[in-house]
């Protein structure tokens, strides 16, 4: 077993998915490490939500196997989520109730409440103003919303953070805030698996990226060096592989 898969908090080998007779993964091997930005890219229906549900434990695999953070989300999926901060592309919060509301409930739901202070400290990391705290989620904008679910995320200190599109429909400054954060819940050692069609923000983000086709990882490119990712050379990569 090599170093990184013996350190992976995140670790699919050679699984199989299928719905019905349609095959969604074949083979998928993917290790996202601690203090690692993983970005899976791929086709409409490549199967990316699915490795992310595999993981979660709402789908189990034909063959192969899955650990997230040493546990098997298919024997252990409660165990599992345990260990995992999740960001569906539209955060599930309560409109009706407020930001600070929201953060309270979800980290007493999560089992790991947590003191006003300490919500408005990860709110303020997260770049969400005082002023909104109190204020109803339905005021919010989609950016204000998912730095509620990322200061959720950071108090939970959680090994594992699995984001499906985070940056769809945020604006320049919002993406920048969130790349910020995210960077910061990379450095305190989380391993982190994005899901994404959005090359820029890869780019950007992570230190390595997947691109899934076939059912498995088809290509994958890992940042080197200070000048990280050539996005053209990335899209003119990936553009080949769908074009093929
Ligand atoms: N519960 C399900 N039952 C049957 N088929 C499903 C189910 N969930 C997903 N699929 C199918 O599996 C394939 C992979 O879906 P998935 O959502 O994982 O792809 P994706 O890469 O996330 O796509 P997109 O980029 O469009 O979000 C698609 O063909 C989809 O229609």
């Amino acid at each position: 077993m090599s170093t990184i898969e013996t350190a992976a908090a995140i670790a699919l080998g050679d699984i199989a998915v299928r719905y019905g007779d349609h095959r969604v993964l074949n083979d998928l091997s993917l290790h996202v490490a601690a203090g690692e930005i993983y970005a899976l890219l791929g086709g409409n229906g490549a199967g990316k939500s699915t490795t992310l549900s595999v993981l979660l434990g709402f789908t189990t695999v034909e063959r192969g196997s899955v650990s997230v953070a040493g546990i098997d989300p298919g024997r252990d999926a409660d165990g599992a989520r345990g260990r995992i901060a999740y960001l569906p592309e539209n955060v599930a919060l309560y409109d009706h109730l407020s930001g600070m509301e929201n953060a309270d409930y979800l980290l007493a739901l999560a089992g790991e409440p947590k003191p006003r202070g300490a919500i408005g400290e990860a709110f303020v990391a997260a770049g969400l103003g005082e002023d909104a705290w109190d204020r109803r989620l339905s005021g919010y904008s989609k950016g204000m919303r998912q730095k509620v679910a990322i200061a959720v995320a950071l108090l939970r200190a959680v090994p594992v953070l699995l984001l499906d599109e985070p940056t769809s429909g945020l604006d320049p400054r919002a993406t920048a805030d969130f790349n910020r954060l995210l960077h910061a819940v990379r450095d305190r050692g989380t391993a982190v698996l994005m899901v994404t069609h959005d090359l820029l923000s890869a780019a950007d983000l992570a230190d390595r990226i997947g691109y899934l086709d076939g059912g498995r990882i088809a290509d994958e490119i890992a940042a080197a060096g200070p000048d990280r990712f050539d996005v053209r050379a990335l899209h003119d990569r990936f553009q080949q592989r769908i074009a093929a």
